[in-house]
């Protein structure tokens, strides 16, 4: 119920007033702890306000690069596709990363399994809120209802679908009991490997972005949480609406120098809290390694299997599996393999730079060493709504735009607003970029990504058109489905492009399978660069 605030409040005039107070009743010390956080608080915008500065007159110096920003939705699959760039191009500079992914897949692992733990304890316990949805990005809910009824995504809440009347309830043994209690020190191994590995170690919710957009120097507003684009008339924001931890470049670092601790080549290394990182990522791998047998038993147990299905939660679809390879990637002596690296989920927090030095590169014909050719950079950002403010900076002087549009999703919602479809909000955003003048005269490139989900899910039945009402009574195949929706982003290009005649390819992708990904971007490299040196003839 509502109450009537009474006219006797003296903040009652002043919204603003009452936002800005200090908390009633506060004492000295909750002050002075106040005034340090938005001390801090104020320290790390300063910080990002600052960083962005100097990003920016490091992309204009940048002139004889290929500049290639990767856009697209969170989850899209762009840092998927850079590392597809890396191993294609620059497979020495990948080598020389791989170790670092160690960490982001165990976390994976482990959170995967937690969350099936998470279940299993709400449905063992029964308490209370025992019906209440677990929501993780790491556990898709199958969204195709057999009763067909209902609006588009309506079931897509990742709440647990209630058992048919029919269908007998499920009987937990002591083995689940004690799985629960043998897995338990695992909680423990996600916190420090999250505290390790920083802020893009979270994923974006729809809970944790409205409370990023309460704080109060997020630089936010909710005007950015509901558009897809930002920036589409120019005014994007130049301060990115998220504050972090510890960014994207430097989990990298962290994650490099706690290794160099256990193995001992830390000679150089005087990062603060490197030692306690090594100690805790140890500790991490070794707690891993003695569940191994326990997280297999508990994926491959056919009640933990039912209960999934009864809440339609399809682990499988998920970014960041790797419940099919528990024993493997559990093992001390892991090393992840390149298909392990590709397949791991890590968010990209900000905008992350990365200079590509192609590797064997051949030179077109008609190019000269002075093209600009072999050196990329390429540009990889966050995707969530809140992120997309930041990008605006780095738009009127890319050369290309690889846009990335997961069409698996047709029928998912986005993780950060739960009312918005994901395959509406990668139109959205496309139109977006699409009509933007800074980006006239880009070469665009449009990858229809995530085909292989795509094929698995319309495989076990889902209906796009029950999402999708405009795609009729077409063949609900894979083939179909990615050919119309080719087309409509198509037409959108043609339709909303500031300049007739701008360079525009399209393909349809799996970025997780490297090997024909590779063919891809070779045939995106040779294509933006003709075009490029084409362009360079007439300036
Ligand atoms: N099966 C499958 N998984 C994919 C594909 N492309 C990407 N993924 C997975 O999807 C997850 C998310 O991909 P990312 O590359 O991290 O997505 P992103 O666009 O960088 O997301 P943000 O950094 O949040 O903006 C990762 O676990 C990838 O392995 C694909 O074509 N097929
Ligand atoms: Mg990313």
């Amino acid at each position: 119920m509502y109450s009537i605030r009474p006219s006797t409040d003296p903040l009652g005039e002043d919204p603003l007033a009452k936002v800005l107070a200090p908390p009633p009743g506060e004492t000295a010390d909750q002050r002075a702890a106040r005034l340090r956080e938005e001390a801090e608080a104020k320290r790390v915008n300063d910080e990002i306000d600052e960083r962005i500065k100097q990003e920016r007159a490091a992309w204009k110096k940048q002139k004889n690069m290929f500049k290639l920003l990767l856009l697209g939705q969170s989850e899209s699959g762009k840092s998927t596709m850079l590392k597809n760039f890396q191993l294609a191009f620059a497979p020495k500079a990948w080598k020389a990363e791989r170790e670092s992914w160690r960490a982001v897949i165990q976390l994976n692992l482990v959170r995967s399994i937690n969350n099936i733990l998470d279940i299993l304890s709400q449905e063992m316990g029964k308490t209370p809120n025992a019906t209440s949805p677990i929501t993780s990005p790491f556990m898709r809910p199958v969204t195709g209802s057999s009763s067909g009824h209902g609006h588009a995504n309506a079931n897509d809440s990742g709440s647990p679908t209630a058992e048919s009347p029919s269908s007998p309830p499920i009987q937990f043994s002591h083995t689940h009991a004690l799985l629960k209690l043998r897995l338990a020190p695992l909680r423990r191994v996600e916190a420090d490997l999250k505290q390790l590995i920083g802020a893009a170690s979270d994923e974006i919710t729809a809970s944790n972005t409205t409370s990023a957009l309460s704080g109060q120097d997020s630089g936010s507003s909710g005007d950015e949480l509901s558009a897809a684009a930002p920036f589409e008339n120019g005014t994007g924001r130049r301060r990115p609406s998220e504050y972090y931890v510890r960014s994207n470049a430097s989990w990298r670092e962290a994650v490099r120098s706690a290794y160099n601790r256990i193995s001992g080549n830390d000679n150089n290394d005087m990062r603060e809290g490197g030692a306690a990182d090594g100690e805790r990522l140890e500790d991490a791998t070794d707690v891993i390694a003695s569940c191994a047998e326990d997280m297999h038993a508990l994926w491959k147990d056919e009640v933990v299997q039912e209960l999934l299905k009864r809440r339609r939660i399809r682990m499988e679809l998920a970014p960041g599996f790797f419940l099919n390879d528990i024993i493997r990637i559990a093992a001390r002596d892991y090393e992840p393999t390149d298909d392990d690296i590709v397949r791991a989920r890590l968010r990209t927090v900000g905008v992350q730079e990365y200079r590509l030095a192609m590797e064997n590169y051949e030179r077109p014909v008609g190019a000269t060493a002075s093209d600009v050719s072999r050196d990329w950079m390429i540009y990889d950002v966050g995707g969530s709504r809140t992120s997309r403010a930041a990008w605006y900076p780095y738009f009127d002087d890319a050369n290309a735009i690889l846009f990335l549009a997961p069409i698996s999703c047709f029928d998912e919602l986005l993780a950060e607003d739960r009312r918005v479809n994901r395959l509406e909000d990668s139109f959205l955003l496309w139109k977006g970029i699409i009509q933007s003048k800074l980006l006239a005269k880009c070469i665009i490139v449009l990858f229809l990504n995530k085909y292989d989900l795509l094929e698995v899910k319309l495989a076990n039945g889902v209906k796009v058109n029950r999402y999708l009402p405009s795609f009729g009574e077409r063949e609900n195949t894979a083939p179909v489905l990615a050919r119309y929706l080719f087309q409509k982003f198509r037409d959108q290009h043609r339709e909303y492009s500031p300049q007739a005649g701008r360079p525009f390819y399209g393909y349809v992708t799996t970025a997780v399978d490297t090997e024909a990904t590779a063919s891809t971007l070779a045939s995106v490299r040779d294509g933006v660069l003709r075009h490029n040196l084409h362009r360079a003839d007439f300036v």
